[in-house]
């Protein structure tokens, strides 16, 4: 069975993910495309020689009897009421993050999809799918450390565009960790407070950067993360579990080793795309399987995307208030609660 998708926003990652579908995985072929820039939409057809409908917008695209599944790549203000649509026709979702940009949005996917009696909806947390995740989590559960006590966690990137303000460091760039590291640790998260540093010369003047997060989990693990948008250097994500009996670290990217002038070097990547390039293609490619033989996806839940949103509020609140902020859930429904994605 070949699953039928329809992207909703033709930009950076759809079109990246449009292109694996196509060319890099099985099992998936796109049959729709949509774009408030339709220019855009025409040239992705063009460019990677799509078989597809280019609709005039998402509610054209969801009412294709011939599309199974939503792709939502547009921006992040846009996906919730794509996403409600999808679920009420009864359409499978693949959303990338942000699921809302609200808690109370992602409340009504959440409600949406249960009252549909199945799981329709993929959120694009895709480090769960690196390897280096995988193992430390595998490391975790295995009780290979003993009890995770403290996470030393960095996120940086070389830089960033000239809109990129200091919320931003919250809902685009630390919302990664804000999933991948409860997941981690099994664990929900209690607090936040922030620090400023002194401001990197390179930032401007709507940004502070970098910031330091210090969260705190009911279970009382604490983790630094850093978020450093203009480290000028490379994309480098770091991330160190200290437990009980031992310390477990995400590997580096791999890459050759040269002596070369006086030196012993490796390169340093620069960029998100080809950081997590395999856990991108690991995830779809899930998404597919578990969509055909099991009628469910079974990647991070709408409710993840809702742990994700009501955390992100809460840090955005730290970042203006300086205090630390409590971050208070909901209870889980019982729709969400099996535990399926434990490993890759
Ligand atoms: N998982 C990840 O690592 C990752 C990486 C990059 C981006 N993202 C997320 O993916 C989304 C897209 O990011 P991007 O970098 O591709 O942005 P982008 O600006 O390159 O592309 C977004 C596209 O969506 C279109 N669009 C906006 N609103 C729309 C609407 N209502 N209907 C149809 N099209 C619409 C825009 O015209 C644009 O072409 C964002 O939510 C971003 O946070 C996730
Ligand atoms: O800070 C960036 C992250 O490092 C990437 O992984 C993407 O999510 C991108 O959208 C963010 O702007």
């Amino acid at each position: 069975m070949t699953l039928k998708f329809g992207v909703v926003g033709t930009g950076a990652i759809g079109r990246e993910h449009i292109d694996r579908i196509t060319n890099k995985l099985s099992g998936g072929k796109i049959v729709a495309v949509t774009d408030v820039n339709q220019e855009s939409a025409k040239q992705t057809v063009e460019m990677y020689q799509l078989d597809a409908v280019v609709y005039p917008d998402d509610q054209a695209l969801i009412a294709d009897e011939n599309v199974d599944v939503v792709v939502v790549t547009s921006w992040g203000p846009a996906h919730e009421a794509t996403v409600v649509a999808a679920v009420e026709a009864g359409k499978y979702v693949f959303c990338e993050k942000p699921l809302a940009t609200t808690a109370e949005g992602c409340m009504r996917i959440v409600e949406a999809e249960m009252k549909q009696g199945k799981k329709l909806v993929q959120v694009g947390f895709m480090r769960r799918y690196d390897n280096g995740y995988v193992q430390l989590k595998q490391a975790i559960d295995n009780h290979e450390i003993g009890e995770p006590l403290m996470i030393r966690a960095a996120h940086r990137n070389p830089t960033v565009g000239e809109n990129y303000v200091t919320e931003m460091a919250v809902v685009d760039t630390l919302i990664h960790e804000i999933d991948v590291l409860h997941w981690l640790v099994n664990d929900d998260y209690k607090s936040v407070q922030v620090v400023f540093p002194r401001k990197t010369k390179y930032s401007h003047e709507k940004l502070q950067d970098p910031q330091l997060f210090t969260i705190e989990t009911v279970g009382g693990i604490v983790m630094s993360v850093e978020v450093f948008v203009n480290c000028k250097y490379g994309y480098d994500i770091q991330c160190e579990v200290i437990g009980e009996d031992g310390v477990a670290k995400l590997p580096e990217y791999s890459s050759i080793v040269m002596r070369k002038d006086e030196k012993l070097s490796t390169s340093i990547l620069n960029d998100w795309k080809y950081r997590f390039m395999d856990a991108y293609n690991v995830e779809i490619q899930d998404f597919i399987d578990s969509v055909t033989k099991k009628g469910e996806p079974q990647g991070p839940t709408s409710w993840d995307g809702y742990i994700a949103a009501v955390t992100a509020d809460a840090c955005v609140k730290a970042q203006q208030t300086g205090q630390k902020e409590a971050i208070v859930l909901n209870e889980k429904p019982a729709f969400y609660s099996e535990k399926k994605l434990q490993k890759a």
